[in-house]
């Protein structure tokens, strides 16, 4: 399998379904986001599902603890891989999320975003936070792992202090890949696809640049080999 989670960003579940057809699921998994998920609801799920595809529900649940452990239970119940909730939601939330998966022995992948990959330092002070992305990454991937979650949404320019910090086991997901030449859209903490693999990220979430590509597949397997020349 290779590290490449596809995210799923459209308005409706045929367009979704469309592109997810000409993906192989030996080749990469997919990411179901508030958009799809707001106007199509579990039923896409089981259509990715039904497909073969490996899902990653990214719903970032951000909740008092109980409501928030309650809505990763139902995601795990459905079958996704993957699922996660912001880390500044807090130790008890995070917490009460992972022993509520354990409890009911789901092994479905718990993971917490750190900083957003479309903010930079400007906007993290105008939130109040007067420090550098990475210093805000770094104490909130600290926290994700003390409170037992499988690893963190994070830009891949924090990979490596992360891997160094952490380990290599604890997941780095990062969202923010571009290859060269591709537009960076909103997103400010980017990196192309090998040099964020050579950084430490364990899985490159990538969406524009292959689901708006003319052949969606092709520019999928285009990516691979760049990273199995690399
Ligand atoms: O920090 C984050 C967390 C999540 N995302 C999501 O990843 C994809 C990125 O899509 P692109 O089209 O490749 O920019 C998108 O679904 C975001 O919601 C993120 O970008 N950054």
């Amino acid at each position: 399998m290779s590290p490449v989670i596809v995210a799923l960003d459209f308005p409706s579940c045929s367009e979704a379904l469309a592109l997810a057809e000409q993906l192989d699921p030996t080749l990469c998994r997919v990411k179901v986001g508030k958009e799809l998920f707001t106007r199509s609801g579990p039923q896409i799920l089981k259509d990715l599902h039904r497909l073969g595809l490996d899902v990653f529900l990214d719903l970032k649940f951000h909740d008092i603890p109980n409501t928030c452990a309650q809505a990763v239970l139902a995601a795990a119940d459905q079958g996704v891989w993957m699922v996660n909730v912001h880390a500044s939601g807090g130790r008890r939330m995070m917490e009460a999320a992972r022993e509520r998966l354990q409890q009911h022995r789901l092994n479905t992948r718990l993971i917490a975003v750190t900083v957003l990959t479309s903010m930079e330092q400007a906007d993290l002070a105008e939130v109040g936070l007067d420090i550098p992305p990475q210093e805000q990454v770094k104490r909130l991937a600290m926290l994700t792992q003390e409170c037992g979650l499988d690893g963190v949404v994070c830009s891949a320019q924090e990979a490596s202090m992360l891997t160094d910090l952490l380990g290599a086991e604890f997941l780095k997901v990062t969202p923010g890949i571009r290859p060269a030449q591709s537009v960076a859209d909103d997103q400010r903490r980017v990196m192309t696809p090998t040099m964020a693999m050579t950084a430490g990220s364990t899985h490159l979430v990538m969406g524009r640049p292959i689901t708006r590509a003319d052949n969606p597949q092709q520019a999928l397997e285009q990516v691979i080999a760049e990273l199995q020349v690399a």
